[in-house]
């Protein structure tokens, strides 16, 4: 293309933008000039508390600030133009401007291809910082059809393309512009059934979740509040990790929890049980344990009861065969409805033997002495007050159906407190399952998420199912990352625990967009030590794949080259996560310490920006640009290690280094870390310290071109790696390391990134109409300095 040319598209895709532009501003002001309309006089509160208002009177869906009105329009065959963004917006004719990507009209959008484009001419996907759009990219569905015809076809994907290659951060982020359409047709399936969504690592289960939440809640308003839907996570950190992508979608106070969350509220458990002890409090069989434990918890004193009355110093006895007369009246049902019953026949039953002449007994009876004798039979019970005593004894266990052998797993002497009592993630189980006996009174909810489910107990899965109003729930994991000690072979229990017979639908996602082939394909052999059968997701071809790189080095620096790999890849701006067994923690907490570096652990509760330290089993559900596995052996040690190793390795979207130690490089490994044709003599020596190391070696890292179709410019972090050799050596000595020319602008880049992220949070504490305004100052000075950025 001649330069002439080229400064012709540039000048009339300039000119498209403004047009585009205008009508981007024309709806924010219509929006802006409706939620003044509804909201001018009768909001208070906090920001949130606004906020949630606002959303319940725009038909409980807000445009989140930092967003833009639309984030993609069609051109239909008949000449319509139809913009998609994720609140509906009307002219003051209610006339549509922008209609939801949750409607029906949507879902054309996803479901369009070239050789079915749904009678659209076109589509387009903006790129936009808050409501200013920076570009937008067109697939125009003749062109693509004529270039597939003639195979000039170089691909239809750019913006997926663009999102997979931008960097990530501590919260995960929407994927509007780019649900693919098998992800479309699992978001849009009908409601009221069990979906269970199978796929490998990054394939976008929990993304398409998260829109699924948005679909329905679009789609059933009439019936449906956010409130009503709960969507629980594995842990705290991960559910701060996708906590705002439905605020993004429009869609304010969904309630997201973690499992202990949701099961325990306000006391967290502590203690941590071995597997079988947790597989047994998981199983069907502790729930029939609980259940009888409470049918049998009546007690029948020896002595009988003694009843005082008001009126006199006399008592009125009941003897033990008159109590267990009166218990076998009892009507079967909740714990606390019993109890009340057999207050009320006691107190019936010693009314009786009052002699009162004509007058009532009841009121001859002392209440507080009632209740304390019916109290001595049918005891207040907490749920946790109950499975305390319940594993405290024996004896208890037995008469409640326990084995003996199972009494071993389960007998643990009560602590001096409750309050001390060492609860573990299988006990929530087992105390959610005796609440719901004693009491019954849970919230429940239209439509649940359950994220990461494959981990879950039967127990903690019938925890969530009594929390559902009728079945309706989205089911999410993956059976090859089931790591916890419940570990399934497929979906069956889960089907059957959670959903009916004939209500549900499995659904399978495959291609992974998160983790680069190259990366993958050393994930894939790990899965195929630790799930034989089971297969690892296509990864979705990108410009540039970024191979791993090995650094096996003498035990002495293996702290040493995992602190270098993460000074590198901080130094670069990166978010980087650093998955690390337990067992060597402390370790790299201290060598991060030694050589000054900043870092959050997911253990905390929360992940941050720059460097994150986490565990194998906590770094599941999450991602970052850059990822460091210290030493696979002491993954591989955990129960169920090599699933942790295959969820370790498939946290990265970009970087992947592995930390080994010579003499501990697993064997599913070993053709990686030597990879064919790379002899020792070949691979680097390297030193470590500054002196050679004969055991510090780095095998080759390579960079490699894929065939991936596209069209589109490869995003700066990948078309601007370094490509020399030297750029690509890890520098094992802790000093900082200086970056190359080629990776300074990325670099920089990131850091202008993070620091808008920030300007952001600010802006977000301001109301809309000062961050637009804002927004344009910063938008017009950029554009008279020429900025392109
Ligand atoms: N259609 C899409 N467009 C753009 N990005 C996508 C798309 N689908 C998935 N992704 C990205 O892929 C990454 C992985 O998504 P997600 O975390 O939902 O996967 P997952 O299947 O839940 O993974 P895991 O099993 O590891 O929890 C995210 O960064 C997400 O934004």
């Amino acid at each position: 293309m001649t330069a002439q040319l080229q400064d012709t598209d540039q000048d009339a895709f300039e000119a498209e933008k403004a047009l585009e532009q205008e009508y981007f501003d024309k709806s924010k002001q219509a929006y802006d000039d409706h939620l003044n309309d509804i909201v001018s006089s009768n909001v208070s509160g906090n920001v949130h508390e606004r906020s949630s208002q606002r959303a319940a009177l725009l038909d409980r869906r807000t445009l989140d600030p930092s967003e833009a009105v639309a984030t993609a329009r069609m051109d239909l065959e008949d000449g319509e133009t139809i913009y998609l963004g994720s609140v509906a917006i009307r002219d003051e004719n209610y006339d549509l401007l922008v209609a939801p990507w949750q409607s029906k009209i949507g879902e054309i959008f996803y479901e369009a291809t070239h050789d079915d484009p749904r009678g659209l001419a076109r589509k387009r996907v903006f790129t936009t910082t808050y409501n200013r759009i920076a570009s937008f990219n067109d697939v125009i569905f003749q062109e693509l059809s004529d270039d597939i015809s003639s195979g000039t076809f170089v691909g239809e994907q750019d913006p997926l393309l663009e999102d997979l290659g931008r960097g990530r951060d501590e919260f995960m982020r929407d994927i509007v512009r780019t649900i693919t359409a098998a992800q479309n047709r699992i978001i849009r399936a009908p409601k009221d059934q069990l979906l269970v969504i199978q796929g490998g690592p990054g394939t976008g289960k929990t993304a398409v979740a998260l829109h699924r939440v948005s679909w329905i809640l679009y789609n059933h308003r009439e019936e449906l509040q956010p409130k009503d839907v709960l969507v629980v996570g594995p842990n705290p950190t991960f559910t701060k990790y996708i906590k705002r992508v439905l605020p993004t979608l429009g869609d304010v106070d969904v309630i997201q929890q973690s499992l202990a969350q949701l099961l325990a509220g306000d006391f967290a458990p502590r203690g941590i049980d071995v597997p079988d002890v947790a597989r047994k409090k998981g199983s069907a069989k502790m729930e029939s344990i609980v259940q009888s434990a409470l049918n049998g918890r009546a007690r029948v004193p020896a002595d009988g009861l003694e009843v005082r009355r008001t009126d006199t110093a006399l008592t009125v006895s009941v003897v033990k065969e008159d109590i267990e007369r009166l218990l076998a009246g009892i009507t079967p049902g909740l714990y606390n409805r019993r109890r009340a019953q057999f207050r009320a026949a006691l107190q019936t039953f010693v009314a009786g033997r009052v002699d009162a002449g004509r007058r009532d007994a009841v009121p001859l009876l002392d209440r507080a002495s009632l209740d304390e004798q019916s109290e001595r039979v049918y005891p207040s019970l907490s749920p946790q007050q109950f499975v305390r005593e319940l594993y405290g004894s024996k004896d208890r266990l037995l008469r409640a159906g326990a084995t003996e052998s199972e009494v071993d797993l389960l007998y643990r002497p009560a602590a001096a407190k409750i309050g001390d009592e060492p609860w573990t993630m299988a006990d929530l189980g087992v105390i959610d399952c005796a609440a719901d006996a004693i009491s019954g009174t849970l919230s429940r909810y239209g439509h649940i998420v359950v994220d990461e489910a494959q981990d879950l107990s039967y127990m903690q899965l019938r925890a969530v199912r009594r929390r559902s109003q009728n079945g309706s729930m989205t089911v999410v994991g993956d059976i090859a990352q089931a790591t916890s000690a419940y570990s399934r072979k497929d979906w069956n229990q889960v089907l059957t625990t959670l959903g009916t017979e004939d209500n549900f639908t499995e659904a399978e996602l495959t291609i992974g967009y998160r983790v680069p082939a190259p990366v993958l394909a050393v994930a894939a052999r790990v899965l195929a030590t630790a799930a034989p059968g089971l297969t690892a997701p296509q990864a979705f071809p990108r410009q540039i794949e970024e191979e791993p790189r090995w650094h096996v080095v003498s035990t002495d620096e293996l702290m040493n080259s995992v602190v270098s790999s993460v000074k590198e890849y901080s130094s670069r701006g990166l978010f980087v996560g650093v998955v690390v067994a337990e067992r060597q923690m402390i370790s790299v907490r201290t060598a991060f310490r030694a050589a000054g570096i900043k870092y959050s652990e997911s253990a905390d509760g929360g992940l941050s920006q720059g460097i994150n330290l986490v565990s194998p089993e906590e770094s599941k559900g999450l991602e970052f640009d850059a990822v460091v596995v210290v030493e696979p052996a002491s993954i591989l040690e955990l129960p169920q290690g090599d699933k942790l190793l295959y969820v370790a390795l498939t946290r990265t979207v970009h970087h992947l280094d592995v930390v080994l130690r010579a003499d501990g490089v697993p064997a599913m490994l070993a053709d990686f870390v030597a990879p064919r044709g790379t002899e020792a003599s070949d691979a680097e020596a390297h030193s470590t310290g500054g002196e050679n190391d004969a055991n510090s070696v780095e095998a080759e890292p390579r960079e490699k071109e894929t065939h991936a179709a596209s069209k589109g410019p490869a995003t700066s972090s990948e078309s601007e790696t370094p490509s020399s050799d030297d750029s690509h050596h890890v520098h094992e000595a802790s000093s900082a390391v200086t970056p190359s020319d080629g990776e300074l602008k990325p670099m920089l880049e990131r850091m202008a990134q993070s620091i808008a992220q920030e300007f952001f949070e600010v802006l977000r504490e301001v109301g809309p109409n000062v961050q637009q305004r804002v927004v344009d100052i910063l938008w017009d000075k950029m554009e008279a300095s020429g900025s392109d950025s």
